[in-house]
C-alpha cells in the first residue's frame, strides 16, 4: 500500500500542500483532480522524490521513499513518474527510446516487448523515426511507453493525455488503463479531464488549494459531490436553491443538479426563459433564466428557441440524495 503523509509543503514561504494524507492500495487506480494550481503536480513530485518534505513520509509497504536529500538520482526503482515535460532522447529512434528501458536480462524478448508497447501507443509506423521528428502528442506517447517498459509497481501520471488530440486520446486511454489493470500496476493519475477519471479510476481525490477535500469511490463522488467545486470538476453543474421548487418552499438550502438531471416540461415545473442553446453533439446544453432567480443549465435532445419558456423538474430522489449526502471525505 502507498501511504502518503504530508502535513505541510511550502515553496519558499508559500504553503502549497497542507494536511495531505491518503493511501492507495496495490493494483488500485486513483485519480487526483483539482483546478490548475491546486497542487497536483507538486504532490506527485513529492511522492516520486523530486521534492523534499521537511516533515512527512511516503511509504510503499514497508519501504520508505526518501526524496532528493537522500537519493543522488531522484526516484525509487519501483515507482515511475510521467511528468508533463517528457524527458526523451531526441536523436534516437522511437524503438531505441523504448528499448533502452527494457531489462538487459531479457534480451531475447526485447523485440516482442517493443512491438507490444508500440501497439499500445499506436505508433508502430514510427518505430524507426527519430523522436525529434515527432509531434508533441506523439512524443508524449513515446514517454508513456518508456515508463511502461520499466514495469513499475506504482505509476504516477501527470496529465498523461494533455498533448494528445481527441482522435487518439480515447483509444489510448482505454489501451493504457486496460494494460495497467492487467499488469496489476498501482496508478495515481492527476488530471483535469473527467473523461480520464470517470470510466477508469476506482477512487478519486479532490485537491482544493493544497488540501484534500474529498476522497471517495469515483461513482459515489460523482453522484453525491460534497460541494460545487467538486461537481464542477466533472463538468457543468447548477447550484439550485430548492425553495424555488414548490414542494421544498420551506427549505433554505441549495442542491447541486447536473444539466442532464433536469426533466424539461412544457406545462409544469420551475419556469425558465431560454437564453442560449449550445450544440454539444449528442444533445443541446441550454441556458435558462429563472425570473428573479439564477441562470440554470439543462440538457435537451433538440435545440430550444431563445426566448421560449420551458419548465424544469428534478426528481425527488435526486434532491433527497443531495440533501442527505455528500459531506463525507472517507471512501
Ligand atoms: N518551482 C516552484 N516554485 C514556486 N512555486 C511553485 C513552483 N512550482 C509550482 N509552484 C506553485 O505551486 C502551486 C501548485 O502548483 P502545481 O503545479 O502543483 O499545480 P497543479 O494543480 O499541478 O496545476 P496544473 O493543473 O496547472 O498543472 C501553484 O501556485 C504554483 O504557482
Amino acid at each position: 500500500m502507498l501511504n502518503v503523509q504530508i502535513p505541510s509543503f511550502q515553496y519558499k514561504s508559500k504553503v502549497i500542500l497542507e494536511d495531505v494524507a491518503f493511501e492507495v492500495h496495490p493494483g488500485e487506480h486513483v485519480a487526483l483532480m483539482g483546478e490548475s494550481g491546486s497542487g497536483k503536480s507538486t504532490l506527485l513530485k513529492i511522492i516520486y522524490g523530486f521534492l523534499h518534505v521537511e516533515d512527512g513520509s511516503i511509504f510503499w509497504g514497508d519501504r520508505q521513499a526518501l526524496g532528493p536529500n537522500f537519493n543522488l538520482v531522484p526516484g525509487e526503482p519501483y515507482m515511475k513518474y510521467l511528468s508533463q515535460d517528457f524527458d526523451l532522447m531526441p536523436f534516437t529512434t522511437v524503438e531505441e527510446n523504448i528499448g533502452q528501458y527494457l531489462s538487459v536480462f531479457e534480451r531475447e524478448t526485447h523485440q516482442e516487448r517493443i512491438a507490444e508497447l508500440l501497439a499500445l501507443i499506436e505508433l508502430e509506423a514510427y518505430a524507426k523515426t527519430k523522436v525529434k521528428n515527432l509531434s508533441g502528442g506523439q512524443q508524449q506517447r513515446v514517454a508513456l511507453a518508456r515508463v511502461l517498459a520499466q514495469e513499475p509497481e506504482i505509476l504516477l501520471l501527470d496529465e498523461p493525455f494533455g498533448h494528445i488530440d481527441n482522435f487518439k486520446r480515447n483509444s489510448l486511454r482505454r489501451n493504457l488503463f486496460a494494460h495497467l489493470k492487467k499488469k496489476g500496476i498501482t496508478v495515481l493519475t492527476a488530471s483535469h479531464d473527467p473523461s480520464d477519471v470517470l470510466p477508469f479510476a476506482e477512487r478519486t481525490l479532490i485537491l482544493e488549494k493544497g488540501r484534500i477535500i474529498a476522497n471517495q469511490k469515483t461513482k459515489k463522488l460523482y453522484r453525491n459531490p460534497p460541494n460545487y467545486y467538486t461537481a464542477s470538476l466533472f463538468g457543468e453543474v447548477n447550484e439550485l436553491p430548492i425553495k424555488l421548487l414548490k414542494s421544498y418552499s420551506q427549505i433554505d438550502k441549495s442542491v447541486l443538479v447536473y444539466p442532464d438531471e433536469f426533466k424539461v416540461s412544457t406545462t409544469s415545473g420551475l419556469k425558465v426563459e431560454v437564453t442560449h442553446s449550445f450544440f454539444k453533439g449528442s444533445h443541446y446544453l441550454n441556458e435558462g433564466q429563472v425570473e428573479d432567480g439564477p441562470m440554470l443549465y439543462f440538457n435537451t435532445p433538440k435545440k430550444l428557441k431563445v426566448g421560449d419558456t420551458v419548465f424544469l423538474n428534478v426528481s425527488l430522489g435526486t434532491i433527497n440524495r443531495r440533501l442527505q449526502g455528500g459531506q463525507k471525505t472517507n471512501p
